[in-house]
């Protein structure tokens, strides 16, 4: 049994183990190829952003680091990455691909609920969405980014996003606004020290001076300008030069210091040409031009302007083309050729279309001098006029322009506040999925826990089932063989007398009506010489086929013992005294009249008893010890013995019903039988 059941425990319990060692280990074994695949690609942007910064490094390179990416990978890799993709691209590049990728990892991003990624994801959200024009949705974007960014740790990420902030907020002219995030931006970049420190710091420089252009403090611009030039050199990032000196030059001219200005322009010249830059040159030679206009030194003006149209026209830029032709005739103007001033108007109405309201009042102004040269005063006060009232109106575009973008702030505070409640709706959604799923799997695992102990309860059982059903079993068989005879399957002397003890505890006197019962000592006649004639295995044989005959006469009720050897007690159950004679003689005739077949040999036997009833009733006591009674059977068998055998003698009553009486009776049977005190009956055995 015990081994049944241990086997069963050992194997469930070497099972679960395994179950648990396979889990954990392939839980070990995938975290561990997580955080290095996760490492790896880290470093491998790294170094990609190396590359970068020294101008090696292609698109190409980023989306080999892509491919290596999957869902396993943590949130803020991938959206890092994304953010150099977008870095690398120019502004052209970007597309509406690119914006639904950027939403679709936001997304993502909003679910890890790493504030790192979906600040880093908001950021670029507000960077490519006014990349497209769509300041709503970038001021949107804003909103919530600014809802984040205090938890933000991440330099990279806090640069990134108040550098978004500031480029949006200056465009939509809240100066003030894009300033301070600009200067927070430049706080970030403080706190990084790598590849991307001098390129980051530009950028803040070029917002912030970007911004003072806006607020008109041309000066500040052109603090910040110089500064920004100073970066870019320290930084070598020889590319950036002509654009910076253009810058530098534009505002320079703006303050008036037109010397300054021109060789700023000259500068640009010089660097756009080692990157063959023409577009930036023509700019310079216009702004050149210009600027010599402004000093009135014509003929210099003329001539670097002439250039420039030839250039422009040969490489088609239709917009320089005009803006130099509207120069040089007011050049011409300027020196007296008074003819040119139809073409002249004829100019400005062409380049009106090309060029911003704002520079269209500017050139109204130079239209006005030329009239003014020309002696046309009527058409110096009209195009004044005009002038100012294109002013004016600008002026109210402007102020309504304000007031939208105010109304559009408003609205995108108020669009981010709806979003922010769904996203918490969607959060508190997947927290009750996520609560949900849990349970689900807690139920699982606790009815697989209920399901194992059920089983081990149930083999558990089963074994001590089995385990009890054999030792009943063993104590059945253990009671049966120390209360019967191994040989004829009889009841034991032992049993008998453990029946007789129950018996006569139990006994009460509701039996007194009912008739005694009887008790027949019977032994076997000779049966020495069975043994020694036919053999022992013989006289076993004969005493098991007698065993069979004597119980084949009894009752369920009745007792038939092996008392001894060769000797039986048959203890019969109510029976009437007036019957037991017969019985007796039945019993002798079963025993004698057929003999009984053994190893091939016919053996006869007869046997000699001696019986009485019990209790018995002496007339001077009822003997209620059933040795006592079984005392006188066995000398009533001795007489029988002693009278020729064969034959049985019964002991029926005591007629001398007084002390001297009972003790003949029971102690010397044939005295008291000589002496005629006791009935008996004398029962003859088969012929
Ligand atoms: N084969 C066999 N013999 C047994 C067994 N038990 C007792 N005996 C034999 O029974 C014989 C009894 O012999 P005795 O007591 O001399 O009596 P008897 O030969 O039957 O003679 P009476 O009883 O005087 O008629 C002995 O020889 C015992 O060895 C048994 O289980 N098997």
């Amino acid at each position: 049994m015990g081994n049944d059941m241990q086997y069963s425990l050992i194997t469930l319990a070497r099972l679960l183990t395994y179950f648990l060692w396979v889990s954990t280990a392939s839980l070990f074994l995938h975290a561990g190829v997580v955080a290095q695949e996760t490492t790896n690609l880290e470093t491998q942007l790294d170094q990609y952003l190396l590359g970068y910064s020294q101008g090696t490094a292609t698109l190409a390179d980023l989306d080999a680091i892509y491919r290596q990416m999957n869902s396993n990978t943590p949130i803020q890799t991938r959206t890092r990455a994304f953010g150099y993709r977008v870095m690398a691209m120019s502004p052209t590049e970007i597309d509406e691909q690119t914006l639904n990728a950027a939403i679709a990892l936001a997304e993502e991003a909003n679910k890890s609920g790493v504030t790192a990624a979906i600040t880093e994801m908001k950021a670029l959200l507000v960077n490519l969405y006014f990349n497209q024009g769509d300041t709503r949705a970038a001021l949107v974007e804003l909103e919530l980014l600014g809802r984040l960014l205090p938890d933000v740790s991440s330099p990279r990420v806090r640069f990134l996003s108040h550098q978004a902030a500031g480029q949006l907020l200056g465009s939509v002219g809240d100066y003030e606004q894009a300033l301070s995030h600009y200067l927070q931006a430049a706080e970030a970049v403080n706190e990084t020290d790598n590849m991307l420190t001098l390129r980051r710091r530009m950028l803040v420089t070029e917002g912030i001076a970007r911004v003072h252009t806006g607020m008109r403090q041309y000066e500040r611009s052109l603090e910040s300008t110089i500064n920004l030039i100073e970066i870019a050199e320290a930084a070598g990032l020889e590319k950036e030069y002509a654009r910076l000196y253009l810058f530098k030059g534009y505002l320079q001219s703006i303050l008036l210091q037109l010397e300054a200005a021109i060789a700023s322009f000259e500068t640009s010249i010089e660097w756009a040409k080692q990157f063959d830059d023409q577009e930036t040159i023509l700019l310079n030679m216009n702004n050149i031009g210009s600027t010599l206009m402004e000093l009135e030194r014509y003929e210099e003006a003329r001539d670097i302007l002439s250039a420039a149209l030839s250039e422009a026209e040969r490489v088609n830029d239709t917009l320089t083309s005009r803006l130099l032709h509207f120069n040089l005739l007011y050049i011409d103007v300027m020196q007296g050729t008074l003819e040119s001033v139809p073409a002249l108007e004829q100019a400005a109405e062409q380049v009106r279309h090309v060029i911003s309201e704002s520079e269209y009042i500017d050139l109204l102004q130079y239209m006005a001098k030329a009239y003014e040269h020309a002696g046309l005063y009527e058409k110096t006060i009209d195009v004044l006029k005009t002038q100012r009232e294109l002013q004016q109106e600008f002026s109210r575009k402007e102020r309504n322009k304000a007031i939208q973008e105010l109304q559009l702030r408003a609205q995108a505070n108020e669009q981010a506040i709806e979003i922010e409640l769904l996203e918490q709706r969607n959060l508190a959604q997947q927290s009750k999925l996520r609560n949900a799923d849990l349970q689900k799997k807690v139920f699982y695992l606790l009815s697989l826990v209920i399901v194992l102990a059920s089983l081990l309860l149930l083999l558990a059982w089963r074994a001590a089932r089995r385990a009890n059903i054999r030792l009943q079993s063993l104590n059945q068989e253990l009671e049966y063989q120390s209360s019967h005879d191994p040989l004829t399957g009889l009841l034991n002397r032992r049993s008998f007398q453990a029946a007789m003890t129950n018996k006569q505890r139990l006994s009460d006197s509701s039996n007194k009506d009912k008739h005694p019962d009887a008790l027949i000592l019977l032994d076997v006649d000779y049966f020495k010489k069975v043994n020694d004639r036919k053999g022992h295995a013989a006289g076993d044989k004969v005493l098991v086929e007698l065993a069979q005959r004597l119980r084949s006469l009894s009752r369920n009720t009745d007792m038939v013992v092996r008392w001894g050897g060769e000797e039986f007690l048959i203890y019969l159950k109510e029976m009437d005294p007036s019957f037991l004679p017969t019985y007796v003689e039945k019993l002798l005739k079963t025993i004698g009249e057929t003999p009984v077949e053994a190893a091939g040999k016919t053996i006869s036997v007869t046997a000699t008893a001696g019986f009485i009833s019990f209790p018995f009733e002496s007339g001077v006591e009822t003997i209620h010890d059933w040795e006592r009674c079984l005392q006188i059977a066995d000398m009533a068998l001795y007489l029988g013995k002693v009278q020729g055998r064969n034959q049985a003698l019964g002991v029926m009553e005591l007629l001398e019903e007084n002390k001297a009486g009972l003790e003949a009776l029971e102690h010397n049977l044939s005295g008291a039988i000589e002496k005629g005190w006791v009935r008996t009956t004398h029962v003859p055995g088969p012929a």
